[in-house]
């Protein structure tokens, strides 16, 4: 059997009456770029939040071979799972620097102890280290409302880089960005992944996912229906099916 960074197996989620994840299995391999893909209300949201431990899931998730399905969403970013978030929050009045610093400090209960014994996860090294492999040294003197929104999204994909997780996950983060932008966006990640870092990536822009990922999962109600290449999933019947009726964003589209 191949080697996993990340393997979801059954991932169920009910919110109520609705099943929102009915036994979803997903895999990231190392050096992959998964795309996670679905019309509205497929539930890509929900299985990000479900094995990052944000909403309470059945099922088992793996990182590295390790269950973390039990644990609590800190304890799963230590174990090696990061996210990012649809909305980018950031200290307007530190600078991006300092807000890598802050956010690489809170990660760690240890850290209070490190400062003690010298170099920690806060380090103004390690934060320069990050952006450089985001792509974003020059950024690290600028403050938060001089960045454009492709700028902003990469602050927040470096905050959650800054862990150096085994797998990473995006939530949508090609949202709201025009197309130089997002062509810019999926350079930086195709360039993270190319140096190790696995990820997961939710995104509506389909163009995008088809263009930065390895390999794509779609989901429709609440359930996988196609898994492969993108080459072999942009002309899969069930995912044309899906998308009719609905504008599958992307292809040009921004949404
Ligand atoms: N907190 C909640 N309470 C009740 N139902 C929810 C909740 N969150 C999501 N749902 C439902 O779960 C299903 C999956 O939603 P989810 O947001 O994960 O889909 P999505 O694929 O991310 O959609 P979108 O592309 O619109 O963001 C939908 O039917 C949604 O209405």
């Amino acid at each position: 059997m191949s080697a996993t960074v990340l393997a979801a197996r059954g991932v169920e989620v009910r919110f109520g009456g609705v099943r929102a994840l009915r036994g979803v299995d997903l895999e990231v391999r190392p050096g992959q770029i998964v795309g996670l893909i679905g019309p509205n209300g497929a539930g890509k949201t929900t299985f990000v939040d479900a094995i990052t431990g944000f909403v309470p899931s059945t099922g088992s998730v793996q990182i590295g071979g390790r269950e973390i399905s039990h644990q609590r969403p800190h304890a799963r970013v230590r174990a090696g799972l990061s996210r990012t978030w649809q909305g980018v929050e950031l200290f307007d009045d530190l600078t991006v620097e300092e807000n890598l610093t802050v956010a690489s400090r809170r990660l760690s209960l240890r850290s209070t102890v490190r400062d003690l014994v010298g170099r920690h996860s806060g380090d103004v090294s390690s934060v320069r280290d990050t952006l450089e492999d985001v792509g974003i040294s020059e950024l690290a003197e600028a403050f938060p409302p001089e960045l454009s929104e492709g700028q902003r999204k990469l602050v927040g994909i470096a905050r959650s880089f800054a862990a150096r997780p085994k797998v990473l996950c995006l939530d949508e983060p090609a949202a709201g960005l025009d197309t130089a932008e997002s062509a810019h966006l999926g350079k930086q990640l195709r360039r993270l992944g190319d140096q190790g870092t696995p990820m997961l990536l939710i995104d509506h822009d389909i163009s995008f996912v088809f263009g930065t990922c390895d390999h794509v999962v779609v989901l429709e109600f609440g359930q996988v229906i196609a898994s492969g290449e993108p080459s072999v999933i942009r002309s899969d019947p069930r995912v044309i099916a899906a998308y009719l009726g609905q504008e599958p964003a992307g292809e040009g589209d921004q949404s």
